[in-house]
This record gives C-alpha cells, structure tokens and sequence, in this order.
C-alpha cells in the first residue's frame, strides 16, 4: 500500500472568540494510491474544509500535509501554488472551464501552462472513457452540464496528478447523470491507477467508494 497523501494533526479554526468555530479537529488521515475515496459528512460538517487543506487550497491552523513526502505548507506560496497545479486535480460543483476556450484547449490547459507535452495515447483513452471525443471542438456553453463536468474530469486527469479532489461534483446534475459521472470517477481509479478523493453528503455516492471517511462536527471517525 502506497500512501499518496498524508495528514498528521491538520485542524482548521475560523473566527475568534464567541465566533470560533472549530471546522476541523485535529486529523489524521492517510490517501492511498489509485484508490477512491469518498469523504461523507452532514452540511456544516467540515468535508470541504478538509478537502480544500489537502487539496493546498485553504490553510490550516495547525499540523501537517504531506503531498507525496513534501510538507505542503512549509512550502512558499509560489511553490506551492506550482505544486497543486503540477500534482493535484480539481473538480467541483461548478465546472470552472474557460468559455472563451474549446474542449480541447480547456482540457490541455494544464498541461500546456507546465509546457510539458501531453501523453497523446493516455489522453485518447481518457477522451474514450469519459466519451466527449467528439466534442473537442465546441466551446463549453454549447455542452449540457454532465458533457461540462466531464470535461472538467478530463482536464483533471490529463495532468496525471499525484491526487484528483471532488467537491460534490454531481451537485448541479441529475440523477441519473450524477450517477454517471460516479461512475466514470471509479473507473479512473481503476483503470488509470488514480487517487480520487470525493467529497459528497450522499450515502448512494459514497456507497461506490473503496474506502469511506465519516466526518460528524469536525471530527473524522
Ligand atoms: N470562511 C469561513 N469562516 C467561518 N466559518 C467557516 C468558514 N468556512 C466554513 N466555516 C464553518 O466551518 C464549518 C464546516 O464548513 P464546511 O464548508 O467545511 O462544511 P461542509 O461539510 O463542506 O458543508 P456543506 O455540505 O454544506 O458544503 C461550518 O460550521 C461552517 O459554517
């Protein structure tokens, strides 16, 4: 068992004293290698304020994430904004693509502003199991929202990051597309080894993670 991510005593508190809210008790968790995860809590809970601390989006108020080995947070601010572009995808419930940009240009975006080149073989496979191929061309409003938020997927894989975040990606679709977009997040750890944490209040969608973590008021069981 590889571990991808790792925290040691993360917690978050917002506010001072009568509006101190402690969002996240002392944690320690540990991400494993190409396996999905799913993080299930309540509104209020705290599942995004963890999946934004592991993700380097939001600071915590103290302890430890360890990206790979790296402490994340002992980075500078610039290198830590390369990190998260480098090894970790996003998806969320908005799908954040550039309207002014095609399918194709939103998906390599990533990839391009590293100047890498992309793994054209990898790249056909994900385009292939997330079947928006032929929607390449089109700009992102001419897409329905689950064609939207799997594009969103594939421009989170194409960058093979070391861990994909999800912040309720269903939020803004129907059922029975929601269920799809599960399904392919599944099979992306499976077939491309990918980490998937998945943050979601829905016990049918945590049902199809490898691996549940429960948070009730801040703390994870
Ligand atoms: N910027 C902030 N300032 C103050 N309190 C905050 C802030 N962000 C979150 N909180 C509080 O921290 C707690 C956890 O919030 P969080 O957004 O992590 O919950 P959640 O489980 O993701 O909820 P939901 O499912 O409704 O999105 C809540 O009590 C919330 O009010």
């Amino acid at each position: 068992m590889e571990i991808v991510l790792k925290t040691v005593q993360v917690e978050k508190v917002y506010g001072k004293g009568e509006l101190e809210t402690q969002a996240l008790k002392p944690t320690d968790l540990e991400i494993e290698k190409g396996v999905f995860h799913a993080i299930i809590g309540k509104s209020g809970s705290g599942k995004s304020t963890l999946l934004h601390i592991l993700g380097g989006l939001d600071k915590p108020s103290g302890g430890k994430v360890y990206l790979e080995g790296e402490s994340m947070f002992d980075l500078k601010e610039k290198e830590l904004a390369l990190l998260r572009r480098r090894r970790i995808g996003f998806v969320f419930q908005s799908f954040n693509l550039l309207s002014e940009h095609t399918v194709f240009e939103n998906i390599l975006m990533p990839v391009h502003l590293d100047k890498k080149k992309e793994d054209r073989a990898y790249l056909e496979k994900v385009l292939r199991t997330l079947d928006i191929t032929n929607k390449l061309p089109y700009y992102p409003d001419e897409l329905s929202g689950g064609e939207r938020q799997r594009v969103a997927i594939a421009r989170a894989l194409a960058a093979k990051p070391a861990i994909l975040l999800a912040d309720e990606p269903t939020g803004n679709l129907d059922e029975n597309t929601g269920k799809e977009v599960i399904r392919l997040l599944k099979q992306s750890a499976k077939e491309f080894g990918q980490t998937v944490v998945l943050v979601t209040h829905d016990m049918e969608i945590a049902g199809n993670a490898e691996r549940v973590i429960t948070i009730i008021n801040g703390g994870v069981l």
